[in-house]
């Protein structure tokens, strides 16, 4: 029984930690030959994840093919480049942990719906949840939702993956779960410009509340369940994520409510900033839903500059006054 770990950036390298804690034999791949050698010669990942000593039972390498005999891959590349990546592998018969939070530009599909199609004989379970990867890799106690729909199946994940400070919490909702965790990286770019301009806590609260009611009506309309949106991997995730700067798209949000341009912000960015890449996406699946999300709409408007902070806030404050449960 092997453990693999496909990317080697912040959260694969935290999720192997978690791995190795419980004793798992546990091999990581990463793009880059950097993170593989120190991974391998000094049990650190200085690019993605720093000042975090790692197990040394975590192995690394630079070959996909190498982690062809683990029974169990956790998949944590970038949404934008799961494909490519399970392109490269033989998943069949195999769990497919998707851990990726993200809408695929061109095909807005979610991760589990790419898995289905690149690998449709491997089993497929989502992990996702309030997660800074971070205070993961350092044991700080985190709960996550582990999606699955063969139960049997997903609660042997989930008691596989459990440690005593992360806690896993079963669902049978993959569609939910992925949803959440999507959705939220663009509100929290929301929040992050609300800060940026010194907009005010209330204003950040009210972003939270009513970016939470735009989830729930596309995650509903994508047939996700409300219980999962309002659990961790949703509002757990969001409430997080529009809370700090540590997170990368709260921190991308902040620097355009400062006024700088998002191709400034994300120029020679080593880490991903997952919610510019799925505001696109999710605004046209939106629309193509019959599904307003004027938050999101927002946040594209920012994305692209086609509107200023002061022009986007005002538009959102002068819209028609309706009843809360709209
Ligand atoms: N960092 C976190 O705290 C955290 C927590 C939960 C979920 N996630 C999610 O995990 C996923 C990975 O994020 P991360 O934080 O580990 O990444 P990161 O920002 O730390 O690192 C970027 C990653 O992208 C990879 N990458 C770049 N170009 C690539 C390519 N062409 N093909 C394949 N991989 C490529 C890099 O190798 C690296 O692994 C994202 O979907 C993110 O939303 C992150
Ligand atoms: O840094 P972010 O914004 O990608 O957020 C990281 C995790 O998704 C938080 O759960």
């Amino acid at each position: 029984m092997k453990i693999g770990v496909i990317g080697g950036g912040a959260w694969g390298t935290a999720l192997a930690q978690v791995a190795a804690a419980g004793g798992e034999d546990v091999l990581l791949w990463a793009l880059e030959p950097d993170v593989v050698g120190s991974i391998n010669g000094s049990h650190t990942n200085p690019l993605y994840l720093p000042d975090v000593p790692l197990s040394p039972g975590i192995r690394a390498t630079g070959l996909l093919a190498d982690l062809s005999d683990s029974d169990a891959l956790l998949v944590v590349s970038p949404a934008q480049h799961v494909r490519a990546v399970l392109g490269g592998i033989d998943a069949d018969g195999r769990a497919l942990i998707l851990c990726a939070k993200g809408i695929e530009s061109g095909t807005q599909k979610l991760v589990s719906e790419i898995a289905e199609e690149m690998c449709p004989e491997a089993s497929i379970a989502v992990l996702s949840g309030p997660t800074f990867a971070a205070e993961v890799a350092k044991g700080l106690p985190t709960a996550v939702t582990l999606a699955c729909a063969d139960a049997a199946l997903g609660e042997r994940i989930a008691a596989r993956l459990a440690r005593p400070r992360f806690r896993t919490y079963g669902s049978a909702d993959v569609i939910g779960a992925e949803i959440g965790g999507a959705v939220k990286n663009v509100l929290a770019i929301a929040c992050g410009v609300v800060d940026g301009r010194g907009l005010g806590f209330n204003a950040r609260s009210a972003l939270i509340a009513r970016g939470f009611a735009e989830m729930t009506r596309f995650g509903v309309a994508r047939g996700a369940r409300p219980e999962t949106l309002a659990g961790l991997s949703g509002l757990g995730d969001l409430v997080l994520t529009c809370s700090s700067t540590q997170s990368r798209n709260f921190s991308l949000g902040k620097g355009l409510g400062e006024g700088r341009s998002a191709g400034d912000l994300l120029a020679d960015r080593r880490t991903v900033a997952e919610g510019a890449f799925t505001a696109p996406v999710l605004q046209q699946a939106a629309r193509a839903a019959g599904v307003e999300m004027p938050v999101v709409d927002a946040v594209c408007a920012l994305l692209t500059g086609a509107m200023t902070v002061d022009a986007v806030v005002e538009d959102l404050l002068s819209r028609p006054l309706r009843p809360e449960a709209h």
